[in-house]
């Protein structure tokens, strides 16, 4: 038998043994073997049907009287708490608004002033997605403080009595290596500190445990493995011990206490919803809501299970087909480190990149030299993963 052949017998075993690929045929996709769901979540089936309820019915019909009968007013908290099992948090401590960008504003300054005067630094993940870096030192600038950057697994030797918070992402959007949330929490309390986690590449691919690690607040975004949609409203999490001292440096009047008593003076609501601004945005967060049924009854210990099993699997079969030295991995091979995805540098990334999804295989390229691939147990398959890796070895022999 072939090594081929070999690979995609074992890909068929695989997918009949996969509890979770029944969830396949609840989104709508092709013959593309779609691995950039840690960009842009693939649609569920269910919610261009909802979209068009919400457009037609609630917005054409019943205009402004779904705020209330259609339950749009309270559609950031209750989505919030349809999140809240995916990351391991109680309900009653997420809000669902704005995006990521906003929400990691509204909790650094949060956190910087939940950790009261005294304490001037903040340390952020120097290898941070770019926006987290911006408008962490934007609100450092604001707030006083000087932004420290490091590798998240230095920030424990480095915390110390000045530190008002650190900003640190779970998993890194480059190389795919999830950081140690646990441990980093506990040496950031340690210190007096607080921990702001930014959860973008690993709600709904990993296990979370916001509230068991004792998370002071965390951000995150929906369109990429929680499927919401392009530009779906992020999340804001704050632990329910903080929430009646969280002071938002976006105080708009869908955090007040009374809304609609438009009063000149500012009182901030109770809970999670003092984490809202302004108006939500109903069209996206409803097509998000909807898109959260397709987890019903799905465990994150069994999508974690499938997602090492799928990065593992990826990694063997490029080993099998790609010439040798063509590509490098900088994702972590040991699963405590690894988040959903895998990727590889290679000279040419871009140009590779641009082949593969010609030849019907989508992932991504990041500056300056990175194949990206992301697996969303939700969907992906392990033959698609060996076609994925066969089709790799083509192109890059084909380029050499
Ligand atoms: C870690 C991380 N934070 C933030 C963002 C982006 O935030 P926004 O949705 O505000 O563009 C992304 C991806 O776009 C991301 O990967
Ligand atoms: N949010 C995105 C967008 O609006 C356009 C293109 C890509 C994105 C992304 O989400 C990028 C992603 N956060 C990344 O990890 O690179």
């Amino acid at each position: 038998m072939s090594e081929t052949e070999a690979l995609l017998d074992r890909a068929a075993e695989l997918d009949k043994a996969d509890e979770l690929g029944k969830l396949r045929e609840q989104f709508v996709l092709d013959e593309v073997v779609y691995l950039d769901g840690n960009s842009l979540g693939a649609l569920p089936r269910a919610v261009p049907g909802r979209v068009a309820d919400v457009v037609q019915r609630e917005w054409g019909r019943l205009r402004i009287r779904s705020w209330t009968e259609s339950g749009w007013w309270t559609a950031p908290e209750r989505i919030g708490d349809r999140i809240a099992p995916l990351v391991g948090a109680a309900a009653g401590q997420i809000v669902v608004g704005d995006s990521t960008s906003v929400n990691v504003f509204k909790a650094v300054v949060g956190v910087v002033r939940l950790a009261g005067g005294g304490r001037d630094e903040i340390l952020v993940d120097e290898a941070t997605f770019p926006t987290d870096g911006y408008i962490a030192e934007s609100a450092a600038r604001m707030t006083g403080c000087t932004l420290r950057p490091l590798a998240p697994a230095d920030m424990p030797g480095a915390v110390g009595p000045r530190t008002a918070a650190a900003l640190v992402n779970h998993v890194d959007y480059r190389t795919g290596r999830l950081h140690d949330l646990p441990g980093i929490t506990a040496a950031v309390h340690e210190a007096g500190a607080l921990a702001v986690w930014d959860l973008c590449h690993s709600a709904g691919a990993l296990p979370v445990g916001l509230d068991e690690h004792g998370v002071d607040l965390a951000v995150g975004c929906t369109y990429k493995f929680l499927n919401g949609g392009p530009g779906s409203p992020a999340y804001l999490y704050v632990a329910e011990r903080h929430q009646a001292a969280f002071d938002s440096p976006l105080p708009g009047w869908n955090s007040h206490a009374e809304p609609f008593g438009m009063r000149p003076g500012y009182t901030p609501a109770d809970g999670a919803l003092r984490g809202r601004v302004g108006t939500p945005d109903i069209l996206s967060m409803l097509a998000l809501e909807e898109s959260l049924t397709v987890w019903d009854g799905v465990s994150v210990a069994a999508v974690r299970e499938k997602s090492l099993a799928l990065t593992d699997f990826f990694l063997e079969c490029v080993a099998a087909y790609v010439p040798a030295g063509s590509v490098s991995s900088i994702t972590p091979e040991v699963h405590a480190e690894r988040g959903s995805q895998v990727a590889l540098r290679c000279d040419g990334a871009a140009i590779v990149m641009d082949e593969l999804i010609a030849r019907g295989v989508v992932g991504d390229f990041r500056a300056p030299d990175v194949l990206r691939f992301g697996f969303t147990p939700l969907y992906v398959g392990f033959a698609e993963v060996e076609r994925a890796a066969r089709v790799l070895g083509e192109v890059l022999r084909a380029e050499r």
